[in-house]
């Protein structure tokens, strides 16, 4: 028996830390959604108990250290299955990039394990197992759009953004969120209006997002990488009508109506950045087939 399941990438419209907590986690609110640039993850059932991770991508883990086996190993013990799965993780989405990559994995990997092993677990259910696996893994499980609050795992769905295209471009060096985390000066963050972000949302008011997109994480990530910065710049220049450092970094985001600008923004980029994506925003629920 097998099942496949899409594990799209996130951005960050807002990421707000509003201060550290004694867990050693910052309280955060961000809003977030799906763009349709996703690994495809595949699972089959085996008869012994056992977790494969098998992957092409020399960038990821295969043992417990992946996210996607943390996941089925979480279910299997939970639930006590004695049957094994082998998982196939085709990688589309750049690691380390601040597009959650590996927390969609395992959320991919929860939904399908939740119907291979016919689980009949609700997506709540589902979205408070994937908090123990990371604090971006909830969201993922929803797979829309969504303001997320404690460390990223109290997720309040909101409606897709307006149709539009989005360009992704990762430079070279990788992050570590927990260091970009550790070095962000809370007395000098300036808060984005997420309530507004939120109102932008449900009005399907595309210049209102727009002019909302904040990430106070950049104020670590971007004097490091003086690269992110060339990037927003080249984008702007090019035509983007807003820009935006995803997550703790790298990757760097635009938004544009039409593709002809996108595709504008792409040619502009390549040859100084290697990885450069042109994508549609997906949103609430829309399938990506
Ligand atoms: C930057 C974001 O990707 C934005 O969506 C997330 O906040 C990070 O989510 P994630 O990568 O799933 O994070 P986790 O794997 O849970 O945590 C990695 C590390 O980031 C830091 N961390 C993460 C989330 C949070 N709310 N506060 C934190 O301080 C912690 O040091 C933690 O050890
Ligand atoms: N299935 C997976 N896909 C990608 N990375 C994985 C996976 N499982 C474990 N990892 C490890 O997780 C680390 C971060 O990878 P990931 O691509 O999820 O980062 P990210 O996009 O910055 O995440 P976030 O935006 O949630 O902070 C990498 O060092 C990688 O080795």
């Amino acid at each position: 028996m097998y099942t496949s399941e899409k594990a799209p990438a996130k951005i960050n419209l807002t990421l707000d830390v509003l201060y550290k907590r004694s867990d050693d986690f910052h309280e955060v609110e961000m809003v977030m959604t799906t763009v349709d640039l996703a690994d495809r993850i595949e699972l089959y059932l085996l008869d012994r108990d056992e977790i494969m991770i098998q992957s092409e991508n020399r960038f990821i883990p295969n043992d417990e250290r992946n996210l996607a086996f943390r996941a089925a190993k979480l279910l299997k013990e939970r639930f006590k299955i004695s049957a094994g799965v082998k998982i196939i993780i085709e990688k589309q989405i750049p690691v380390a990039a601040g597009l959650a990559g590996g927390s969609s994995d395992a959320a991919a990997t929860l939904r399908g394990l939740n119907r291979l092993w016919q689980l009949g677990i609700s997506t709540e259910q589902l979205a408070a197992l994937g908090a123990e696996i990371g604090s971006d893994v909830s969201f993922c499980v929803y797979n829309s759009t969504a303001l997320a609050k404690g460390r990223g795992e109290i997720i309040t769905e909101l409606p897709a953004p307006p149709s539009c295209w989005v360009v992704l471009a990762k430079p070279s060096q990788g992050v570590s969120t927990q260091s970009v985390y550790q070095s962000l000066p809370l007395d000098k963050v300036e808060h984005p209006d997420t309530i507004g972000m939120v109102e932008a949302l449900k009005n399907s008011d595309y210049d209102g997002i727009c002019s909302r997109l904040k990430n106070v994480l950049e104020l670590v990530t971007l004097p490091k990488h003086p690269q992110v910065q060339q990037i927003k710049q080249q984008m702007l220049q090019s035509g983007a009508d807003a820009v935006l450092m995803s997550g703790s970094g790298p990757t760097v985001f635009g938004l544009v109506k039409h593709e002809s600008r996108a595709v504008r923004i792409y040619n502009s980029l390549r040859g100084f950045c290697e990885e450069v994506y042109i994508v549609r925003m997906l949103g609430s629920h829309q399938t990506l087939d």
